[in-house]
């Protein structure tokens, strides 16, 4: 059977599918809303990180509920977009970039499945897929074929100082969200690539640097490339084998023990 592509929206991107009801699917770790419809040719599982109306921060994101609810619907492969911020000359705002490593930046967020319960150690030498990442910079010849990501905390974007210290480090790009996303897609058995979208210089490269990053400007840009975007997943997603399967990062027992968990029942309304 052909299985169902789940697809993350990152900012700018709230609604991909036309005509599919959003539908809230209750997990184990609160509720999360997914959208079944068609892209590329194939039925895909549309959940926007952020909301559809943007009302969701980034270091707000119920990652585990995201991921668990794509999990239920059966998803076993995640393309995504991630706004990002440019730290390296070799990326230039407006251009596309397939991400291969991650540096994790952030705190304070539910970052596994395995906190109670059994005790696992994901392998995350390499963050993303090799074989998504494979069909992906095939899709897309124009892209970066890699590129080191940041994830800060956010939702403030960083200082000067942080922005050199992570360049000086090798970063080439900075973003919010792909963590703890990556990782605990891995944990529960689902691979990912992200199509990273280069829509400023963070902190920019001159004081006078039009590319600075705003949140206005992030928004502006994103807006410019929906076309892009879009057809951007579509090739991707049209890629992706139909009996497509992760790399085994976590033992199957006990990914199927996760994906099986109970949801617990809504609580009851009472009625005056
Ligand atoms: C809208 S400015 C910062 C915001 O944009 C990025 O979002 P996403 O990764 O979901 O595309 C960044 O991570 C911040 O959340
Ligand atoms: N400069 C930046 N820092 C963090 N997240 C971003 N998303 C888009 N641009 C960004």
């Amino acid at each position: 059977m052909t299985s169902i592509v789940g697809v993350i929206g990152g900012s700018g991107l709230g609604v991909l599918v036309d005509g599919g009801e959003p539908r809230e699917i209750p997990t184990p770790f609160g509720p999360a809303t997914v959208t079944i419809g068609e892209l590329g040719g194939r039925t895909i599982a549309f959940l926007p990180r952020h909301g559809a109306g943007h009302t969701i921060a980034p270091h707000r994101i119920n990652a585990r509920a995201n991921l668990w609810a794509l999990a239920s619907v059966g998803v076993r492969a995640v393309v995504s977009t991630a706004a990002v911020g440019s730290l390296s000359p070799g990326h230039l705002p407006e251009s596309f970039a397939l991400a291969d490593q991650l540096v994790d930046r952030t705190f304070g967020r539910a970052d596994t499945y395995f906190d109670s319960g059994p005790v696992r150690h994901l392998p995350f030498a390499e963050p993303f897929c090799p074989v998504l990442r494979g069909l992906a910079i095939e899709a897309l010849p124009d892209a970066a074929p890699r590129a080191t990501v940041a994830v800060i905390q956010g939702p403030r974007f960083s200082t000067a100082a942080e922005s050199r210290i992570l360049r000086d480090a090798g970063v080439d790009l900075v973003n919010m969200t792909l963590c703890p996303e990556v990782a605990l897609a891995a944990e529960i058995g689902i691979g990912t690539v992200a199509i990273c979208v280069v829509t400023d210089t963070d902190s920019g490269t001159s004081a006078d640097d039009p590319d600075a990053v705003t949140a206005e400007l992030v928004f502006r840009r994103l807006a410019e490339a929906k076309p892009r975007i879009v057809a951007a997943i579509a090739r991707i997603v049209a890629a992706v084998p139909g009996d497509y399967v992760p790399r085994p990062l976590i033992d199957e027992e006990t990914v199927a023990a996760l994906r099986a968990l109970p949801v617990p029942p809504p609580p009851l309304s009472v009625t005056p």
